[in-house]
C-alpha cells in the first residue's frame, strides 16, 4: 500500500506491481503530486523561455530578433497545457495500464499495515480501512515550511504553490528566502515582468551549491534589474489594504517595503503531522528515517518504508524515483521471502547514490548544475582533496554557444581514491553536461581513465579536457 501519488508514490507502486504484488495507491489531491502539478512541472514551464530568450540575447544574429518582451499569455498558456489544467487525467490512465488501484482520500495509518482512507469532502464516498499484507509506503512529500511572522495569515503570501500556478504578473514581488525555490522564482518572475526583490537571510543565494555558483546567478539577476539584499530578515508582515491591495513587509532594520505579492520560499515541512504514525509508536510531524533500503527504522517487523522528500534525504524529484525503485523493489524481494539484499555499498537494494552522487540543475540564468561534494562538504568530512577550477569563457565550444558566455567549473578529486566525488558548473546549458559528471562520480571512474574519454570539439563538454589538463599540470 503506497501513501501519497506523487512521482515518488507513483514508481514505488510501479515497481511493487513489476515484482508481482498487489497494489494500491492512496492519494488525496492529484495523482503526480507537487512535482506535476506545483513545483517542478510548471517551473521549468515557466522558466524555459526566459532561459531560452537569455540564451538567444546572448547570439549574434539572433539578439536582435529577441528584444522585446515574452508573450507572457502564451508562456501561461503553455504551463497550463504541461500541467494538464491541473486535471490528473492523464495520470489515473497510466495507474489503470499498470494496474495499480486507486484510493482517493487522506490516507492515515491506524496500527500495524492498517490505513484509514478518508474520501476527500463531498464525494460522498465512505472511510475504509485497508490492510497491506507486505508493506506501506509512505511517500506524501512536503509542504511549503511558513515562518511564523506576525501578519502572515492577513498578508497572504505566495507560496510555491502560487508561484507556480500563477497568471498574473505582479508588477512588485518579494521574494524572502535564498534557495532553489527563491533563485529559480526570482528568475522566473523578473523574465516574466515583476519587479523583483529578494531578501536572503544569509550571505548569497544557492548557499549549499559552491559559492561561485550563487554569486554569477546573483550577478545576472541583479543585470536584468532585480534587487538582491543578504543579510536581511523579515519581521511582519501586512496587507493593510485587504486582498486588492499591496502587502508590506517590515525588515528586522524597521525598514518597511511594499509590493503586489510576497513569496515565502523558505523551504519545506514533512505532510507527516497527520498519517497516524503515532498509532505504530512513532513521532508525528517528523522527518521519517529510513535505512538504505528505505525502510523507516524503529518500526517492529519492518513493514513500514518511507521514500521521497519525506525521508528528508534528498528533496528531489530523480533521487525520490530511484530511491523508490530500490525500495519497492527491496518490498518485492522479502515478500517472495529473501531474507538476506545486497544493501552493501552500491548494492542492489541500496539507495547508495543518496550520499555519494545526488545531482541538481537549478533552472536560472545562467543554470547551474552540480552533483556529489562540494570542496566545503569534502574537507569537513576530512577528505585528501584537490580543487580544479576552470573559467567555461575560455572554451571554444562555450563562446560558440554564447557570446560572452560567463560560466565556471569545479572538480573535486578524493587524492586517495583517485576519483572525482564532485563537480559542479555554472553557465548557459550546462544542465544537460551534468549527468556526464554524475556518471564519473556514481561510476567513480578513476581520473586517469577520464583523460581517456574525449569530448567533442567544438562543444562545452570540452570543459572535461579543461579541467583534466589543469589536473594533470
Ligand atoms: C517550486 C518547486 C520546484 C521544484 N523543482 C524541482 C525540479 O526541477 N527538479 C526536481 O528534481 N525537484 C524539484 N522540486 C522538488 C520536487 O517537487 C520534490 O522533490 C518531489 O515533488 C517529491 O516527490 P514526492 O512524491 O516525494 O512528493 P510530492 O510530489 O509532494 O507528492 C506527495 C503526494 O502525496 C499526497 N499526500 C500527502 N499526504 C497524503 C495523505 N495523508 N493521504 C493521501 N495522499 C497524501 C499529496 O497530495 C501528493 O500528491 C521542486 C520543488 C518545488 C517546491
Ligand atoms: N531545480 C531543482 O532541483 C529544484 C527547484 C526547486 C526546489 N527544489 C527542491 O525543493 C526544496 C525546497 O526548496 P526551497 O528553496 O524552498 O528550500 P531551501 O531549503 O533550499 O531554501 C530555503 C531558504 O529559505 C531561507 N529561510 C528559511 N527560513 C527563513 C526565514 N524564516 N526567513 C528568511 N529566510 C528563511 C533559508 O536560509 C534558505 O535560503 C529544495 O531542497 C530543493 O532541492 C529543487
Amino acid at each position: 500500500m503506497v501513501l501519497g501519488a506523487g512521482p515518488v508514490g507513483e514508481n514505488l507502486a510501479d515497481r511493487t506491481r513489476a515484482a508481482g504484488l498487489s497494489t494500491v495507491i492512496v492519494e488525496r489531491e492529484l495523482v503526480g503530486g507537487e512535482c506535476a502539478y506545483w513545483a517542478c512541472v510548471p517551473s521549468k514551464a515557466l522558466l524555459r523561455p526566459v532561459l531560452a530568450r537569455a540564451e538567444a540575447r546572448q547570439v549574434p544574429g539572433v539578439r536582435e530578433a529577441v528584444g522585446g518582451s515574452l508573450a507572457v499569455a502564451d508562456v501561461f498558456a503553455h504551463r497550463d497545457k504541461e500541467v494538464g489544467n491541473w486535471s490528473d487525467d492523464g495520470a489515473l490512465t497510466w495507474l489503470e495500464s499498470a494496474g495499480i488501484d486507486l484510493a482517493r482520500g487522506h490516507g492515515r495509518l491506524v496500527g500495524p499495515r492498517r490505513v484509514a482512507v478518508t474520501p476527500p469532502d463531498g464525494s460522498g464516498g465512505e472511510e475504509r480501512t485497508l490492510t497491506a499484507r507486505h508493506a506501506v509506503a509512505v511517500c506524501t512529500g512536503t509542504r511549503a515550511a511558513l515562518p511564523d511572522l506576525p501578519g502572515i495569515a492577513e498578508a497572504r503570501p505566495w507560496t510555491s504553490r502560487e508561484a507556480t500556478s500563477s497568471s498574473t504578473v505582479p508588477e512588485r514581488l518579494i521574494i524572502v528566502g535564498g534557495g532553489v525555490v527563491a533563485a529559480e522564482m526570482a528568475t522566473a518572475w523578473c523574465g516574466l515582468g515583476s519587479r523583483v526583490t529578494v531578501l536572503v537571510r544569509g550571505s548569497g543565494l544557492l548557499d549549499r551549491i559552491e559559492p561561485f555558483a550563487g554569486e554569477l546567478v546573483a550577478e545576472t539577476l541583479r543585470e536584468a534589474g532585480a534587487e538582491i539584499r543578504t543579510g536581511t530578515s523579515v519581521k511582519g508582515l501586512a496587507r493593510p489594504g485587504g486582498v486588492e491591495g499591496p502587502v508590506t513587509v517590515t525588515l528586522e532594520s524597521g525598514e518597511r517595503l511594499e509590493a503586489d505579492e510576497v513569496l515565502l520560499a523558505t523551504g519545506r515541512a514533512p505532510h507527516t503531522a497527520d498519517i497516524g504514525l503515532e498509532t505504530v509508536g512513532l513521532e508525528p510531524g517528523g522527518w521519517l528515517t529510513v535505512d538504505e533500503t528505505c525502510r523507516v527504522t524503529d518500526v517492529t517487523d519492518g513493514w513500514l518504508y518511507a521514500a521521497g522528500d519525506v525521508n528528508h534525504r534528498a528533496l528531489l524529484t530523480h533521487q525520490g524515483k530511484y530511491q523508490a525503485r530500490i525500495a519497492g523493489a527491496a518490498i518485492g524481494a522479502r515478500a517472495r521471502g529473501a531474507e538476506r539484499l545486497d544493501t552493501g555499498r552500491w548494492g542492489e537494494y541500496a539507495t547508495t547514490a543518496d550520499e555519494a552522487a545526488v545531482p541538481q540543475v537549478v533552472f536560472t540564468d545562467p543554470e547551474v548544475a552540480a552533483v556529489g561534494l562540494t570542496a566545503e562538504q569534502a574537507e569537513s568530512q576530512g577528505r585528501a582533496i584537490r580543487v580544479v577550477d576552470y573559467d567555461m569563457g575560455q572554451v571554444e565550444g562555450a563562446v560558440l554557444y554564447a557570446d560572452g558566455y560567463r560560466g565556471r567549473a569545479r572538480m573535486v578529486v578524493d587524492l586517495d581514491r583517485g576519483h572525482l566525488i564532485g563537480v559542479t558548473f555554472v553557465g548557459p546549458g550546462v544542465s544537460e553536461l551534468l549527468h556526464s559528471a554524475t556518471v564519473a562520480v556514481a561510476g567513480e571512474v578513476p581520473i586517469d581513465r577520464l583523460w581517456h574519454a574525449v569530448p567533442s570539439f567544438p562543444t562545452i563538454s570540452e570543459i572535461w579536457l579543461r579541467l583534466l589538463e589543469t589536473y594533470r599540470g
